[in-house]
């Protein structure tokens, strides 16, 4: 089976690339940046990653990303994952990024730019993987600030596949952030949320009814709500789902209590992806392997899985039917 997992053409919809951030690679670009890290070792960073919610591990997250500086480190970051993830059959990534934790460092928005867009030109060429860009913001900001944001990004825009919004859930409704998803929609910028991760379904409805996003990111708890799956359901809403993420922050104490089989009979659309992949054990393949060691699933489980992640991938035409035609052939 694992061999299967590995084979099958794998696209990533649900990915934060400064959690892609392995703690060798942070400590290589901290001695190149001449930076003080809080930990003595490799091993004393993994260590560190105990999380007992989604702020323990997002106070982490922050303090790691501070080695990246130049557009180096963050070409450096992406192109480390892409190869990671192309060598576990990985074929599509769409990246989050979070602008708004690197300008308050003083990373000014071209320097990331400059470096992710070196990274996705590399990863199409040497390794045959498209990638898609979603600029996320941090729902945990003043709305103000996720504006100033989406306009300092205008130069940018042509190359943003979509926006999204991710960091503390609780007490930062979707309801928030109204007035920048719509400036979003004005400008032909398609929208996806993180939303029902901690956050209640409430905010899954909001972010469908006041952000109109085109997918929801993790909405695990969507459950809570039987009226809330049923249309999502009929709306066919694609969910983002973290398996070994939602382990981590402890959204569900064990893979055997995760959702995942109770969100398939109902029928909703679903993705698997690594959210974290350097913080929450393991990449795509992890998470796959996860599922069917948790629940068993078939083949077909997977393929169908696989390919409701290539239909809903912010990608051309022609790359999702030659997607399709891999994954109808697959071994
Ligand atoms: O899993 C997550 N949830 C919310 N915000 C995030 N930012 C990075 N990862 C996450
Ligand atoms: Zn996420």
């Amino acid at each position: 089976m694992r061999d299967f997992l590995r084979r099958l053409p794998k696209a990533e919809l649900h990915l934060h690339i400064e959690g892609s951030l392995e703690p060798e690679l942070m400590f290589s670009l901290a001695e190149r940046n001449g930076i003080a890290l809080p930990y003595a070792s490799v091993e004393e960073v993994r260590q560190a990653y105990d999380f007992t919610d989604l702020q323990s591990f997002l106070d982490l997250y922050y303090q790691g990303m501070s080695v990246l500086r130049t557009a180096d480190d963050f070409h450096d970051l992406a192109m480390d994952y892409f190869r990671r993830a192309s060598a576990e059959g990985v074929v599509h990534v769409e990246m989050h990024f979070d602008p708004q934790a690197h300008l308050a460092r003083g990373v000014e928005l071209p320097v990331v730019m400059e470096g992710l867009s070196l990274a996705r030109r590399r990863a199409q060429r040497e390794l045959g993987m498209s990638t898609a860009l979603i600029m996320a913001f941090l729902r945990d900001r003043p709305a103000e600030e996720a504006m100033e944001v989406m306009e300092r990004a205008a130069p940018y825009w042509e190359m943003l596949d979509a926006v999204g919004l991710d960091s503390a859930e609780q007490g930062n409704p979707p309801a928030k952030f109204v007035e920048v998803f719509e400036r979003a929609r004005e400008l032909g910028i398609p929208r996806v949320a993180h939303a029902g991760e901690e956050g209640p379904p409430a905010y899954i409805r909001e972010a469908l009814d006041l952000l109109d996003v085109c997918r929801i990111d993790h909405g695990v708890r969507c459950l809570e709500d039987p009226a809330l799956v049923a249309r999502l359901r009929d709306e066919g809403v694609v969910l983002t789902v973290c398996p070994l993420s939602n382990v981590r922050l402890r959204v569900v104490d064990r893979m055997a209590d995760h959702p995942l089989p109770q969100l398939l009979e109902a029928g909703l659309r679903l993705t698997l992806n690594s959210d974290d992949p350097a913080y929450f054990g393991g990449g795509m393949l992890a998470n796959f392997e996860a599922c069917h060691e948790a629940f068993g699933w078939s083949r077909e489980i997977f393929i169908q899985l696989a390919g409701t992640a290539i239909e809903s991938a912010f990608m051309s035409d022609e790359r999702r039917l030659a997607l399709h035609r891999e994954l109808a052939r697959v071994p």
